[in-house]
Formats: C-alpha cells, structure tokens, sequence
C-alpha cells in the first residue's frame, strides 16, 4: 500500500470508529473514519473514478476502500478512510482456543424457504437443458437464498468479525454500506474464502473456488466428503467453468498467466472447495487493480455462464435484490495496488436485523435438494460465529 498510512492506536485514541477491516490470517487492513466518498457509480467506470479521486483529493491516505455490489450496473460504495492501517500478523485472537460468543437470540426467517429455493434450482436446471444445442448456451447459474434475522439486540459487527476471524483459513471482513431505509447504518460483515483479485507491482493472483462439500466433525466423514468433491465430474466441470472465465479476463491484462499449483482442494472451517491460485504479470504495469477487478466481477462462481444471461436469470429466479452480497470487499490504493475479495459468507447488519446470504453453483447434474443442502452448508460460517444454527437455536457445542 502507497505512503500516507498511519498508526491504527492514534484512531482508537481519538475515538474514530472502525469504517473497514479486511482480516486475514497474517495480515490486516483497517480504516477508520469516513474522510471522504468516491463518487458512486457502476462498475464500468470504477477505475476512472478511483483514479479521479485521488487526483481531485490531495490530502489523507493514498487509499480507497469499501464494496461493489453484485449487479455490474448498480453503484458501487468506496470511501476514503480518515486513517488507515496495514498491519501483520494482527490477527488478535485468531488460533487460540476461545469459546463460542454468546448466542444472540433471534427468529429466522429463510427468505425463499428452502422448499422454494429447490424449486428455484430445478427451473434453473430447466433453463440449462432447454437452451444446450444453442449458439451461446446457458450452462450455469448461481442461486442464493437469504436468512432474514430479527434479534432482540443491535448486531455487534466487531465481535462477529473477531468470532468470525478465528477461522485462519478464510479473510474477515467488515465494511460500512451505503445508508438505506433502515434506521441503523448498514454495515457488510463476512468471512470469504474467495479472492477475486489482487495487485501489488505488476504482480496479479486471483484465486477463484467453485465446487462445494460440507464438512463434518467426524474425521472419516469429513475425509470421505473431500473425496467426492476431488472426484465430482459435475464440480470439476462447474469448477472449470470459473477457471477459463479468469483467463480470459485476465489474459488481456496479462503475460506469463498461469496457475502454478494446478486445482487444489481448499478448506474453510466449515466447507470443501475446489481453488486454483492464478499467478500473472501484468503487460503494463499501469494497470490499476480497480480495471482488473472491473472485467472480472462477477466471475461464474457467484453469477453463472453466459454472463448477462445467467445475471437475468438470477433477477426472475431469486426473488430478491442481492445488493452487496455476492460482490467485492476490498481496497484499492493511488499506485493501482490492492485487494479484491468476493463477499461471501456474508451478512448485512442493520441494528437488530441482519440477513445471511449463501448461494450454489447450478450445473447440469446438480439437484435440488443437494443444493439446499449446500446452501445450508455455507451459512455456518456466519451463523456459529454468532452462536446459532439456522433455526435460530443456540448452538451447545462449544468451539474447540
Ligand atoms: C455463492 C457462494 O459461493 C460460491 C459458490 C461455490 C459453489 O457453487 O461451489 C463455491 C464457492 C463460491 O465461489 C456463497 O458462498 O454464497
């Protein structure tokens, strides 16, 4: 990250509250303070307004940081932080044992409920076999479904994050969110596994997962799940898809793209993924990681393939607007540098409401009620991190 920052203690001392953290395992990015606004607007035009910030903007740090949504035309919401922070290893509690937070208590609603999100996935799968032998075909689509939660206190979004984080295998995240309808200011707080992109130099990773199992605590079990996603034809092709969508993206931008270590099984504390890391440098090093990020986003493991096609079917099939969930949380700084992550396995927090979001890759082969299943899966993450299971009930077991 370019010059300008300055030590987070002088925040804490001067009672500025946190606007944005991105916490991985050995690492650290935080904001605090909202100094200033990017101005908003969609994601074609994201490089040229970040690039036009700093240079109507000669004074704080060299650095912008916030949230694009899912829809490539809605606005996106970067500021500008009034301090901002780069610290290693500042993981804080991260690997020491440390029990559960206490249980919020809340009702769930699920938002569909999970007999019409298997409904929602076989019309998907419908639209996928009735448009094979086409020119363009539709050959997959990202549903999500949506936990709505009503809790009888304010969502702390620091300690979800700190609860959240304890995971080493994925990067938390906090990010201050437009002001809505809600009365409380609605903040975006998850823990991603899933790098969309980042720069620093001419040096360019992405790091995309499709292909998803649960885990289990039973250790046979949770070996035997990895084993069937590692040999899954059906998330090997889902997990390809994703892959190519990269490379050509990217390729442009590009010499020497490649993906080192090949596809690799990846795990979070509570999933089975398939990743592959591709590595690139970048043709001109001008490039600035906003660009790149812009012809990514949204990659087909939170969209679909063909691109515009599966976003509309998305919009008929879900039923809700997906806002900041399903795109990026990240920063981006005056030289091009920065990180990207996917916002998944994430939440929005406003006041006592806060709704949970996960969604699955719907390829052919894909069925209904393993996707539901899936989906469930992918709200433990958030929902352990706040003490419940996805009835609303307090989870008994504690964290080892
Ligand atoms: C869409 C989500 O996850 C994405 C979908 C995946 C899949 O379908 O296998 C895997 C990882 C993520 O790219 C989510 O967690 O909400």
């Amino acid at each position: 990250m370019s010059s300008g920052n300055e030590s987070s203690n002088s925040a804490s001392a001067q009672g500025v509250d946190e606007v944005f953290r991105l916490q991985g395992s050995a690492r650290s990015v935080t904001g605090q303070g909202l100094r200033a606004e990017v101005e908003r607007g969609a994601i074609d035009s994201l490089a040229a307004r970040v690039a036009a910030f700093f240079a109507e903007n000669q004074g704080g740090p060299r650095v912008v940081m916030g949230a694009l949504p899912f829809d490539r035309s809605q606005a996106d919401y970067l500021f500008q932080p009034q301090i901002c922070a780069d610290a290693a290893d500042d993981r804080g509690s991260a690997g020491k044992r440390m029990a559960l937070p206490d249980a919020v208590r809340c009702a769930i609603t699920p938002v569909p409920a999970p007999v019409a999100y298997g409904e929602a996935v076989a019309a998907a799968l419908k639209l996928i076999a009735g448009s094979a032998g086409e020119p363009d075909p539709l050959t997959k689509v990202v549903l999500s479904r949506s936990l709505e939660l009503a809790s009888t206190h304010e969502f702390d979004a620091a300690r979800l994050l700190a609860a959240l984080a304890r995971d080493p295998s994925i990067t938390a995240f906090s990010t201050l969110l437009p002001a809505g309808a809600d009365a409380a200011r609605p903040l975006l707080v998850g823990a991603t596994p899933e790098l969309l992109v980042s720069r620093k130099g001419s040096e360019v990773v992405s790091h995309p997962l499709a292909g998803s199992a649960r885990r289990y605590a039973d250790p046979a079990a949770d070996r035997a799940s990895a084993a069937a996603l590692e040999t899954s034809e059906k998330d090997r092709r889902e997990h390809q898809a994703v892959v190519d969508a990269v490379f050509d993206a990217l390729s442009p931008y590009c010499r020497d793209l490649n993906a080192p270590e090949g596809t690799t099984l990846r795990s979070t504390a509570s999933m089975w993924h398939l990743g592959t890391r591709i590595v690139g440098t970048l043709k001109d090093a001008q490039t600035p990681v906003a660009e790149l990020a812009s012809v990514l986003h949204p990659t087909p493991a939170v969209c679909g393939l063909p691109r515009e096609r599966s976003a509309e079917v998305i919009g008929q099939l879900e039923g809700y607007d997906r806002g900041f969930y399903a795109g990026a949380v990240g920063w981006a700084d005056e030289a091009g540098d920065g990180e990207w992550y996917v916002s998944i396995r994430s939440a929005r927090l406003a006041g006592r409401h806060a709704t949970l979001y996960a969604g699955a890759g719907i390829v052919a082969g894909s069925d209904p009620a393993g996707e539901t299943d899936e989906t469930s899966a992918k709200f433990v993450a958030l929902l352990s991190a706040l003490g419940i299971d996805e009835h609303g009930r307090p989870l008994r077991e504690h964290a080892a």
